[in-house]
């Protein structure tokens, strides 16, 4: 153990620091207990602010130990996605074993299966998280090797602020055995009831099929609205399997989604969620197919509804010329993009490259913007100009990921950070193409939606929080914020300023000029009184003759 402690000192995190993030585990902490025993929620200060977390307490009681808190950590480093829960820490301290998570708001998929708010569509976008999150464990690529997760369960499918998925506790189950075909690490304990491969019962095999199996019975609980476990008389495989041979499937659907599910949707739907379940493993689909036909239930539900020209009419409405506003343009055109290839499956009415040609202006034209020079150093329409197509249409899909929930803002930051010092000159392009966008977009900011301008507000904080934005972007992105600071309290624009500046207060310290302009804003004062307060602190560790 020595050296695995060694191995991850970077990630360890000092016992009094976990005490002080759970106020020492109190109760009112817990939000939750499983097989490694109880999970808190914890608000953890770090060297770069402060984070809410969820802690899990390894209770040996539970019959789970040093191996697999081990396993876990091992697990957690190799495999990281975006629908995976991601490991930030740990504590090995005393009899102290503590894994430290990113927390997911919502928690846990099993506890939304009978929620009348959980519509179709968030319903079949959380099965999508989750089969990519499985689908990259099987097959994770570079030299990694395909992992299996040992208890897919809907407990096990956190839910974030956006009701993206997160497949959670990968290694947290006794070592296994390893079989010809993969080399894994996985439980011999599985089985958990309801969700386990009846081959693996009869075999001890343990298989990537057995996951696909598990996920199976996941995406029924998600269609029928109830746990597979709530009903030991009525498993509910045994139920589905019947209602499945009888063609009587609409008998079993949720009450609350019945009436909106479209039958194609419903058909794919079903379709791969029966194979999943088959007793031979070689009719089992793979989790990379499994995505692909949940995705085309998403398309079906969401598009076959309209035809390719009522399709197109529908999003130019709403947003080009409802909105007027470029960036919301290029999403909807976007959008049309992914609605029209559904739509394309069935007509031949346009081909992909008419339709393309046909929304080229619309990507281009931005008739309130003048050129980048008239433009004060905001990069507008016409730097966006200079960008193919291809570029465009790959910045923009972030904003439309970012939108739809598919990618956190702290992603899309990551992977800004990567594209900006990237050798490769198409990523810097993207890289280029989204700052110029986003700063395009800041006069368009009030007549975005809430939720769009809370991200394009972290958005900005944390472009210039991690240093990503030149002297001549970044310029600009600070003036915004003042500019938005300076606009009365109530406005929405006003809302944007403040959280944008609250994530790139530590930076502060290196602006005197700025801090003291932001002062100057009285209505912060009333406010905002603890911001005001802290930058009075950053200001206050300036010697005064470096202050104007
Ligand atoms: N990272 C997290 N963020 C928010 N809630 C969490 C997190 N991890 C776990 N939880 C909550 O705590 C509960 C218990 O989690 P845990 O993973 O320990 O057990 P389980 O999955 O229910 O059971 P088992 O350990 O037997 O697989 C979960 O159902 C979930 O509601």
């Amino acid at each position: 153990m020595m050296h695995l402690n060694r191995q991850f000192e970077h990630i360890r995190i000092k016992l009094e620091v976990i005490v002080s993030a759970t106020n020492n585990f109190a109760d009112e902490n817990c939000i939750g207990r499983g097989g490694f025993g109880n999970v808190y929620k914890g608000n953890l200060f770090h060297s770069s602010g402060e984070s809410i977390v969820a802690l899990k307490r390894l209770d040996p009681r539970f019959g789970q130990g040093n191996p697999e808190f081990w396993k876990e950590i091992i697990i957690l480093s190799l495999y990281k996605h975006n629908n995976i829960v991601s490991l930030l820490g740990f504590c090995d301290e005393g009899n102290e074993k503590i894994l430290v998570y990113e927390y997911a708001s919502k928690r846990s998929l099993d506890l939304y299966l009978n929620d009348d708010n959980l519509n179709w569509i968030d319903r079949l976008k959380i099965c999508i998280g989750a089969a990519h999150g499985l689908a990259y464990l099987h097959n994770p690529g570079g030299t990694q090797q395909r992992a299996l997760h040992r208890d897919i369960k809907s407990s096990n499918i956190l839910l974030n602020e956006n009701w993206n998925a997160k497949i959670s506790d990968l290694g947290l189950s006794k070592l296994g055995p390893a079989n010809q075909q993969y080399t894994f690490l996985v439980s011999n304990t599985v089985g958990t009831f309801g969700y386990c491969d009846p081959l693996y019962l009869e075999t001890g095999l343990l298989t990537k099929e057995s996951d696909v199996y598990s996920f199976g019975v996941v995406l029924f609980e998600v269609f029928c609205g109830r746990l597979c476990t709530s009903n030991k008389n009525q498993p509910l495989t045994t139920l589905v399997r019947r209602y499945y041979k009888e063609k009587k499937i609409n008998e079993i659907i949720f009450r609350n989604i019945k009436d909106e599910i479209k039958p194609k949707s419903l058909e794919v739907f079903i379709t791969v969620a029966y194979q999943c379940l088959k007793r031979k493993l070689e009719k089992r689909p793979l989790m990379i197919d499994v995505v692909r036909v949940l995705e085309s239930a998403l398309e079906y539900q969401v598009s076959c509804s309209f035809s390719a020209f009522s399709c197109v009419s529908l999003y130019l409405n709403i947003f080009v010329r409802k909105f007027k506003y470029p960036l919301f343009k290029c999403i909807s055109t976007l959008a049309c993009h992914k609605y029209f290839s559904a739509v394309q499956s069935h007509t031949n009415f346009l081909s992909r490259n008419q339709f393309l040609e046909e929304m080229e202006p619309l990507w281009l034209e931005s008739p309130n913007t003048s050129s980048m020079m008239k433009n004060n150093g905001r990069p507008d329409s016409s730097t966006l100009k200079q960008y193919g197509i291809d570029i465009k249409g790959e910045a923009n899909s972030y904003f439309f990921k970012i939108y739809s929930g598919e990618l956190t803002v702290d992603a899309m930051i990551q992977r800004l950070a990567h594209y900006k010092e990237s050798s490769d000159k198409r990523k810097q392009s993207i890289f280029e193409c989204v700052i110029a966008n986003l700063l395009d977009q800041y006069q368009f900011f009030g007549k975005y939606p809430k939720k769009e301008l809370k991200f394009a507000a972290d958005l900005y904080g944390l472009l210039i929080k991690n240093k990503l934005l030149t002297s001549t972007t970044l310029g600009v992105a600070l003036r915004d914020v003042l500019d938005a600071l300076r606009k009365p309290s109530n406005s929405k624009i006003y809302d944007f300023g403040i959280k944008a500046l609250e994530k790139f207060l530590d930076r502060l310290v290196e602006w005197p000029p700025y801090c003291q302009h932001i002062l100057k804003i009285r209505h912060l004062r009333d406010t905002h009184l603890e911001l005001v307060a802290v930058i009075q602190k950053e200001l206050d560790k300036i010697p005064s003759d470096q202050l104007e």
